[in-house]
C-alpha cells in the first residue's frame, strides 16, 4: 500500500477529508541485547490530533518517544516526520523541527527558577557568547525581554497564578505546577509535536483533572499542535485523546477512540494477561 493511500485511510479514519500524517513510523523496530522493545512497528500520527499510547508495563511506549526523538537510534525501520527521515538526526536537530516532549520522571532542577527551568532548554538559540553580553548590552537586554514574555505568555495559559511566581524555584511550587512547568519548558520553543510521558504520573486525582484541563486549553489555543501522550490512567485517556494505540510487546496490537480500543478483545487480553 502506498504511503498516500495509508494517509488517506487515516484520514478517513479521523473523519476528517484535510488530515494528514505528521509522522510515519514504518517497520520500526528496536532492541537492546537479546530484548526487542519495537517490534516492526507500524503507526501514524495524524497532525492536530491529541493521541493517546497506551499498554501494559514494558510495551515500549517510551522507546517510541526515545526513538522518535532521537535519543535512541532504532536498530531498522524508518520514521518520517514533515517528509524526513528522523533516524541517523541528533535530538537537537530533532528538537529544532518541532518535537519537544516531557519526561516520566520530573527534569526539573528545584534550586533554580521557574523562567531558568523553562528557558534553559532553548539555551542552543540564544546568543550568549561573552561579547554578546558584555558589548552588546541592548540587544542582550531586548532578547532576554522578548523570553521573559513569551514565558509570561505561556505560564498565563497554564494558570495566570504561576506568572506573578516566575522568579521563584521551582522547589517551592507543588507536584502539578512542576509538570505545569514542564510543558511550558515543552511548548517554548513551539513545537509541531509535542510528546508527554505519562503526565498525570505523581498526581492526586483532582491534579490530574485540572492538568487534563489544561492540556486542553492548550491544544485549543495551539491549534496546529498535535500531541501525543502516554497514559495509564484510562480516565485520562477518554477525557483527552481524539484516537488510541494499544501497543503490546513493542507491536501495535490496536488503534481507535478510546470506544473501540476498550472494547477490542486483544487490548483486553494484553491488560488482563498481565495482571494474571
Ligand atoms: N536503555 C534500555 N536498555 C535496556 N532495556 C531497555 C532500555 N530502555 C527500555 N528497555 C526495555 O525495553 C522494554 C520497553 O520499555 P519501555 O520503557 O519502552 O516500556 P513502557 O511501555 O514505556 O513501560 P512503562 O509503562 O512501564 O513506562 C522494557 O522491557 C524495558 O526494560
Amino acid at each position: 500500500m502506498s504511503a498516500i493511500m495509508e494517509t488517506e485511510m487515516h484520514a478517513a479514519s479521523m473523519g476528517s477529508s484535510t488530515a494528514t500524517s505528521l509522522v510515519s513510523a514504518r517497520d520500526l523496530t528496536m532492541r537492546f541485547g537479546g530484548l526487542t522493545a519495537l517490534d516492526q512497528l507500524n503507526l501514524h500520527i495524524v497532525e492536530g490530533e491529541v493521541l493517546g499510547l497506551l499498554g501494559p508495563n514494558g510495551s515500549g511506549k517510551t522507546t517510541f518517544f526515545n526513538v522518535l526523538t532521537g535519543l535512541y537510534k532504532a536498530s531498522s525501520g524508518s520514521i518520517i516526520y514533515q517528509g524526513r527521515e528522523v533516524i541517523g538526526q541528533t535530538p537537537q536537530e530533532i528538537y529544532r523541527s518541532g518535537v519537544a516532549r516531557t519526561f516520566q520522571r520530573s527534569r526539573l532542577s528545584l534550586p533554580l527558577t521557574v523562567f531558568d527551568n523553562i528557558v534553559i532548554g532553548d539555551y542552543q538559540h540564544m546568543q550568549h557568547g561573552l561579547f554578546f553580553n558584555l558589548f552588546r548590552r541592548k540587544a542582550f537586554r531586548a532578547e532576554y525581554d522578548a523570553y521573559v514574555a513569551k514565558v509570561e505568555a505561556l505560564l498565563h495559559i497554564f494558570s495566570p497564578p504561576l506568572v506573578a511566581r516566575m522568579f521563584e524555584p521551582v522547589e517551592t511550587f507543588s507536584m502539578i505546577d512542576r509538570r505545569r512547568i514542564e510543558v511550558c519548558r515543552a511548548l517554548l520553543s513551539e513545537p509541531r509535536l509535542l510528546l508527554l510521558d505519562e503526565p498525570s504520573a505523581g498526581m492526586t486525582h483532582d491534579e490530574t483533572e485540572a492538568l487534563m484541563d489544561d492540556i486542553l486549553q492548550v491544544r485549543n489555543k495551539l491549534s496546529n499542535l498535535t500531541v501525543v501522550l502516554i497514559e495509564h490512567e484510562m480516565n485520562v485517556i477518554k477525557r483527552i485523546t481524539d484516537r488510541c494505540i494499544v501497543f503490546n510487546y513493542g507491536k501495535k496490537i490496536a488503534e481507535g477512540t478510546y470506544a473501540e480500543i476498550t472494547a477490542d478483545p486483544n487490548v483486553q487480553t494484553a491488560y488482563l494477561g498481565e495482571d494474571e
